[in-house]
């Protein structure tokens, strides 16, 4: 992968070039989302800062991450890069969006990891827009796509499972949790959602955007959502994972929020959740990682639905390790598995009646240097691929021995509410 100011005294890959991609700098684009055609684009959003993206250039369907890692890095060196930006921020040039299912060996869904045609991009003030092609692109875009179209006449219907069922698979979790098979398991939930007519994504993206600008807002192959659990970001060598674990939902009155909150920051069943989540992040983690900062104790995570108890790790990832890398060695963390991982996971697949497709999945985007940021699936839906009208969404909660089928029915719940209100309640 070659950087290069100008076009002249371009270098060429050792592999016969592929593709050729060319970044120049703009004027700030404005709401990147209005950029976006109905179909075909993926966005990556977070307080208005990131990178929205249309067209295909190519499309790599891997079986897991690390096939992923290894595919990227091959294309990488088979590609002829321009930019205009000096020292540019991470994502600003040859880059791909993806979304990974969530357990490869029990799904009908395939991941995905796509080259967009377009990308147009802000971060920190930076604005740049990147043209992908079997050849150097020099032609102006400046789509004007129709404003998007909210949903109508949405209705709800029980997917796998109805609430008692789901409850009943809660309560199944902790007898065989109490009989000493894992020590948590994560079991979620779908409900299928129904327009009147085609779902327009723009709007849910739209939506989410604005209503949880603290989370990452993302579109990616008709998986829709906004999570704010970071998996792992890398950007210059430094790695960070937001591990969430621990939860109550906001009751709508600031006062006994803040009660909540410090009840959630003393409550031993969550705190106890919590250090399984994030002990299984810092030793997934270590063996590509240097210098790794665990902090002692979580903090709370106000969301404008829930509460979650919070911790960042930090470190400094080995050179040549990617963020790709970094995800496949993290997925599935006990957030959205449990611990042990395989149990849990084998827990998942008997007792929730339902695929997680990529619901839970590693989503984001990875750049040629190997920086990127991989969120976990949450708080999203998949529009069905065959009918638009369909959006599937899903929730769900980590359960351990202490767990009470009722009230992590109502957690689940409360996880449902950006999706639901994103369409329209
Ligand atoms: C599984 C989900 O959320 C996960 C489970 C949490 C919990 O049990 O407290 C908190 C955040 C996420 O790691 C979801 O949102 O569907």
């Amino acid at each position: 992968m070659h950087h290069l100011a100008t076009l002249s005294g371009v270098t060429w890959p050792d592999t016969p070039p592929r593709l050729y991609a060319r970044t120049v700098e703009i004027d700030d684009p404005g709401r990147l989302l209005d950029w976006l055609p109905e179909r075909d684009a993926f966005a990556w959003i977070r307080d208005g800062d990131g990178m929205v993206g249309w067209g295909e250039v190519v499309t790599h369907k891997p079986t897991t991450v690390l096939d992923a890692d290894q595919w990227w890095s091959d294309l990488v060196g088979q590609v002829v890069a321009v930019s205009e930006l000096g020292d540019a921020p991470a994502g600003a040039g040859f880059m791909a969006f993806g979304s990974f299912v969530f357990d490869p060996d029990n799904t009908h869904v395939r991941s995905v990891l796509t080259v967009p045609e377009t990308i147009v991009g802000r971060r920190r003030g930076r604005c740049w827009m990147t043209r992908i092609g079997p050849e150097f692109r020099h032609d102006d875009v400046r789509p004007a796509p129709a404003p998007a179209r909210p949903p109508r006449s949405v209705s709800y219907a029980d997917g796998g499972l109805t609430g008692p069922q789901w409850e009943a698979a809660v309560a199944q979790a902790v007898r065989r949790i109490g009989a000493g098979e894992v020590d948590k398991v994560v079991l979620a939930r779908d409900l299928l959602a129904r327009a009147a007519e085609p779902i327009d994504p723009r709007w849910l993206v739209g939506r989410l955007a604005a209503e949880y600008s603290r989370c990452w807002t993302y579109r990616v192959d008709g998986l829709v959502g906004a999570t704010p659990e970071m998996l792992v970001r890398q950007e210059n060598g430094l790695a960070t994972s937001r591990v969430l674990a621990g939860t109550i939902r906001r009751s709508g009155d600031s006062q006994r929020d803040l009660a909540l909150a410090s009840a959630l920051a003393r409550s031993s069943k969550d705190l106890e959740e919590h250090e399984y989540a994030v002990a299984s992040v810092a030793r997934a983690l270590a063996p590509f990682c240097s210098g790794m900062h665990v902090p002692d104790a979580p903090y709370v995570l106000e969301l404008p639905n829930v509460l979650h108890l919070a911790t960042d790790v930090t470190a400094v990832a080995d050179q040549g390790t990617s963020a790709l890398r970094l995800a496949a060695a993290l997925h599935p963390s006990a957030a959205v598995c449990g611990t042990p991982t395989a149990p849990a996971r084998a827990m998942i697949a008997e007792l929730e009646k339902m695929d997680r497709e990529r619901y839970a999945g590693p989503v984001g985007w990875i750049d040629a240097r190997g920086d990127g940021e991989w969120g976990i699936a949450l708080r999203c839906g998949q529009l069905d691929e065959t009918d638009s009208r369909q959006i599937r969404l899903f929730a769900g909660c980590g359960i351990v021995a202490g767990s009470d089928p009722e009230a992590e029915l109502a957690e689940a719940a409360a996880k449902l509410v950006p999706m639901r209100d994103a369409l329209g309640g």
